[in-house]
């Protein structure tokens, strides 16, 4: 099988959704996962609901210390501030989720590249793409350990799709094994940069243009007065009506990929979603995100309990889904 061949939905789903569109109030769930263990059946039903209806929602008492947090922003910082010499020589290796980049990611829907700055943690690439301990200090300890904080979350939530999914709980903790050289989840560090004084023509870009994720399930840090995510559900992927999802303090956003859709045999939505430019009147600062993707580990078999879809392993299906990309950017 390869892209020419394979049907990807998802794929054209974002060539038709590159224009400005509507916005529309939607609600987003908002999934509390305080007392998680006790609570967990409680939970996973309201997980399931919220990844079949929308595949956006947002969590609370969700374990990562807000301090955390807050440490991990500071840090991505410091890495955005250094000078473009010193970032360069991290580049990002072609095919890889690791290293840094400067607008260079072009999504299908829009043709252009996102107007952002972005450094990846991919664990097992990240040979030589570290910066220096003399250059920023402490900051391969603290993104390893923020990486860490956000797999656990991650699997925790992934561990109620599994249950509900009829697999054992620790189905996808297994797929996402952190000590496998097939490891690939990614912690991504996002500058949008400053619209403060940019010409109209710049606005027309986007931040991050339509697009949908790859992986298994995102854990999205926002800061909050640094708005602009918005999500266009499935079922209404066709007339461009967009919800705003703003940042709030405490809450982390979640979306589902593409990955555990097909997992899923298409029961849990993966949303298309981008990034806005400011508007006249609002924040026009530079915005940070850290989105991290569970992503399974390449050699890890995506086999959906209802069997819809011929078994792939997650390494061959991002390939593929790739490539995809790629080849549509040629067109
Ligand atoms: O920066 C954000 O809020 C969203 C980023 C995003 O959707 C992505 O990197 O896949
Ligand atoms: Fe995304």
């Amino acid at each position: 099988m390869n892209a020419q061949t394979y049907n990807l939905a998802e794929l054209n789903k974002e060539t038709t959704i590159g224009g400005l569109g509507t916005t529309v109030e939607r609600e987003i769930p908002v999934i509390d996962l305080a007392d998680f263990d006790t609570r967990k059946l409680e939970i996973a039903d309201q997980l399931w609901h919220a990844a079949t209806e929308i595949g956006f929602f947002q969590v609370f008492n969700h374990g990562i210390p807000q301090e955390e947090i807050d440490i991990a922003f500071d840090t991505a910082w410091r890495f955005f501030e250094l000078p473009a010499e010193v970032k360069g020589q991290y580049p990002m290796p072609k095919g890889t989720n690791a290293g840094w980049e400067f607008k260079a990611q072009v999504r299908p829907s829009t043709g252009t590249p996102d107007n952002k700055e972005s450094y990846q943690i991919t664990r097992p690439n990240m040979e030589k793409l570290w910066p220096s301990e003399e250059e920023l200090p402490g900051f391969q300890d603290r993104m390893l350990r923020f990486e860490r904080m956000n797999w656990e979350l991650g699997m925790r939530i992934l561990s109620c799709f599994a249950l509900k999914m009829g697999f054992a709980e620790d189905f996808f903790t297994k797929a996402h094994d952190p000590a496998s050289d097939q490891y690939q989840s990614t912690l991504r560090l996002i500058h949008y940069m400053s619209m403060e004084g940019a010409k109209p023509e710049d606005f027309t870009f986007w931040r991050a243009g339509a697009h949908s994720d790859f992986d298994c399930l995102t854990i999205l840090h926002q800061k909050e007065g640094e708005g602009g995510l918005q999500v266009c559900p499935g079922k209404d992927a066709s007339t461009g009506a967009w919800t705003d999802v703003p940042p709030k303090k405490g809450y982390i956003t979640c979306n589902i990929g593409d990955m555990l859709m097909r997992w899923s045999d298409d029961q849990l939505q993966s949303t298309l979603h981008r990034v806005r430019m400011p508007q006249p009147g609002e924040y026009m600062g530079r915005r940070l995100s850290l989105p991290f993707f569970c992503q399974a580990n390449r050699d890890a078999v995506m086999q959906g309990p209802l069997g819809t879809y011929e078994p792939i392993t997650a390494g061959d299906y991002l390939t593929m889904r790739i490539n995809a990309n790629f080849n549509k950017n040629k067109m």
